[in-house]
């Protein structure tokens, strides 16, 4: 565009000005070629010198540039031409308004973004039709038409005379070619899409059936697993494997096939994650070869540690836990706040005269209770831990709480870094086994990760610090298996019993159609999920101002025992509709669960996955469904679609079947108004 400008205001000066920066290209040109050839014998690439080149063809052309812009100045400031005043008084506004900018910026600057020009408060600049639509193009035209018309023909021939100059620097070699980005101008590499790279392991998993009744593994078909445990297992009704359990019980015993102490030939055992749809029996996958594992230890230390989000979830894996460990002497601890943090410490450790001894074998625990014992129970240690359990591994990588990792690490591989001949025998963290490590060989860590959404960004879990993983997962399917697109795509699986549906409403006919669906459809043991505690407790509070339905709430508002009693009624089937936020949505294996309903659609795919997941345990049968408001319709179902979960099929709710219901809800409605407000009343005290 300078050029251009520059060369519709050249006068007869500027001719020779031309004519002497022809000269000047054209010895460029010379010397650039003699350089190339020189370079060319030496074997220099030619590419560092085109851009020498290139640098100087800039150069020149810069200085061209600016030399005839400051002629075209003095030119229109002697001419006093009407669009130079007119100018000038703009610039003298400015001036007053106190917005004066440097003037070499004037024009560019203010055409560039209508940002600017508005900030400056000037008034629009109309564009000529046919013009690219900057305002310097705009100013010129105008200039020209004000008297600068003679000079029209001759610009035009200057112009197809530089256009002849460049055509024949493009030809050779001396301007850029196209695959040279230069900063400013409109030329445009084509970026290549950057293609994502799984490694290895995560690239090829072992695959695990995800239909759980056609796969099931008999016990006897095991042999892995010890005959006492084999013995536990039938006395809880278990007598085939889920296909999860049947593949990552043998990985995890191989491991511990020379004892658990002792790495299996010295070398350190891979560290194992597993993604396997919600209620595929994951839980008994770890639990199962922990205790093998631990079965025939001597002394009590805490060789296992299970972290889990939640404190219910800690009570159910202790639950579990104290199964299969029942009769056999080893002990399980839970930290998570359900008791004192004093009795906790009493159930850890205890005091003898010889000092203090571990009093656990297996630690349960959410990771802020562990933290808060690791720094501040002194005889809590973890010195000998064998097995790191981390169970919904996706969401304990998003909340590092109180980077819990680090401290259980430090913990284990102890903090100061020794000289003495002891270092020797100090653990160390995971590396190659070297000739001087292969000569103390130590008690090694194996992390296990458990989840139904794990992830499988190699950037998250490279936070965890796994040495050689392996990867289980379902994530597949058969129909797949040469469609490889769809099955990249394929993130997340659910549950093979589990049918989905949403139903398209409006805000008002929420709470009518979950009545409907109650007390019309007779819907019995569901579970709802709202996004907040607030929401929770006014639906609470309406179904239950309304009548017939035997109705509780699940949030944080309640206490850790009312919590518990809670769950507990709902399992025995005392409660009809359990209105809970995301606290019940992750891992809680809740027997009898028919119904899920998401009265607010969940933002998160994994959220979704969890929330449905509570129905359509162990492969059995069951329903969820998702209410979704007109806005809510599109951008939901796109989500799921892209996470690859099959289509959900359209529950509609006739509006007459609602009518019955709605004289009861209008008197609900205004009672839940008079609660409200007692409430509000109440908090005040
Ligand atoms: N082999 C088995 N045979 C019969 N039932 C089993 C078997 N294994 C596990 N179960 C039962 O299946 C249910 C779901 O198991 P579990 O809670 O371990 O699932 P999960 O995969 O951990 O689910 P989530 O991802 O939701 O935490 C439990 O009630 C458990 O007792």
């Amino acid at each position: 565009m300078a050029l251009f400008l520059v060369h519709r205001y050249a006068g007869d000066e500027e001719g020779e000005q031309e004519d002497q920066s022809q000269v000047l290209l054209q010895q460029l040109q010379e010397r650039a070629k003699a350089r190339q050839l020189q370079k060319q014998q030496q074997g220099q690439p030619i590419s560092t010198e085109l851009t020498k080149q290139e640098n100087e063809v800039s150069e020149l052309n810069s200085e061209k540039e600016s030399k005839q812009v400051t002629k075209k100045r003095k030119r229109r400031s002697s001419d006093g031409s009407p669009c130079i005043e007119g100018q000038r008084k703009q610039n003298r506004q400015l001036q007053v308004d106190g917005k004066e900018r440097p003037e070499e910026e004037d024009d560019s600057t203010r055409s560039r973004t209508p940002k600017s020009r508005r900030k400056s408060k000037m008034p629009p600049r109309r564009t000529e039709p046919g013009s690219d639509g900057s305002s310097e193009n705009h100013l010129d035209n105008s200039c020209m038409a004000a008297g600068g018309r003679e000079d029209s023909s001759k610009t035009r021939e200057k112009e197809s005379q530089r256009r002849e100059e460049q055509k024949m620097l493009n030809q050779k070699g001396i301007l850029p070619s196209s695959d040279v980005i230069i900063l400013g101008s409109s030329h445009r590499k084509v970026v290549q899409k950057v293609q994502p790279f799984l490694p290895q392991w995560l690239a090829q998993p072992k695959v695990i059936q995800k239909r759980i009744k056609e796969n099931l593994i008999p016990l006897q078909d095991i042999p892995e697993i010890h005959s006492k445990l084999k013995k536990k297992l039938q006395a809880n009704g278990i007598e085939a494997l889920f296909p999860v359990q049947a593949e990552v019980i043998p990985a995890i015993l191989e491991s511990v096939s020379s004892g658990f102490l002792a790495p299996r030939s010295g070398y350190q055992p891979c560290d194992i994650c597993v993604s396997a749809p919600t209620g595929s029996g994951k839980t008994l996958a770890f639990v199962i070869p922990v205790v093998q594992a631990l079965l025939e230890r001597v002394i009590c230390q805490v060789r296992a540690l299970a972290v889990l989000p939640t404190k219910e979830l800690v009570q159910q894996v202790t639950k579990v836990f104290n199964i299969y460990t029942d009769g056999t002497g080893l002990k399980v601890v839970q930290l998570s706040g359900q008791k004192s943090f004093e009795k906790e410490q009493e159930s850890l450790t205890e005091k003898t005269l010889a000092g203090f001894h571990s009093l656990a074998d297996i630690v349960v625990a959410t990771p802020g209770r562990l933290v808060d014992h690791l720094q501040r129970s002194p005889q809590f240690n973890l010195r000998e831990l064998r097995f790191l359990i981390i169970d919904e591994a996706d969401r304990m990588i998003d909340n590092m709480h109180q980077d819990w990792l680090s401290q259980v690490l430090k913990a284990v591989y102890g903090a100061e870094e020794g000289t003495g001949p002891g270092r020797l025998f100090r653990r160390a963290a995971q590396e190659p086994i070297t000739a001087a490590r292969a000569f103390c060989p130590q008690i090694p860590l194996q992390k296990l990760l458990f989840s139904a959404t794990l992830s499988r960004d190699p950037e998250k879990l490279q936070q965890l610090g796994l040495y050689k993983p392996r990867l289980f997962t379902s994530v597949y399917s058969k129909t797949q298996s040469d469609d490889t697109e769809a099955q990249q795509e394929k993130k997340y699986t659910l549950p093979e019993g589990l049918s989905q549906y949403y139903v398209p409403c409006n805000l008002r006919s929420k709470p009518l159609f979950l009545l409907h669906f109650l007390l019309r459809m007779k819907f019995s043991r569901v579970l709802c999920f709202t996004n907040s505690k607030e929401t929770s407790h006014r639906l609470f509070l309406l179904i239950r101002a309304f009548g017939g339905v035997n109705v509780a709430e699940f949030s944080s508002r309640l206490s850790p025992g009312e919590r518990k009693r809670t769950l507990k009624e709902f399992e025995q089937g005392k409660i009809q509709l359990l209105i809970s936020t995301d606290a019940t949505a992750r891992g809680l294996d809740i027997g009898g669960v028919k119904y899920v309903i998401s009265y607010d659609a969940p933002q998160f795919i994994r959220t979704y996955i969890h929330r449905v997941g509570r129905t359509a345990r162990a492969g059995r049968a069951g329903l969820a469904f998702t209410m979704l408001l007109k806005v809510q319709e599109r951008k939901f179902l796109k989500m799921l679609k892209e996470a690859g979960l099959p289509e959900l099929e359209q529950q509609l709710v006739n509006s007459e079947s609602l009518k019955p219901l709605l004289h009861q809800y209008e008197e609900a409605l205004a009672e839940l108004q008079n609660i409200v407000k007692e409430e509000r009343v109440m908090k005040r005290f």
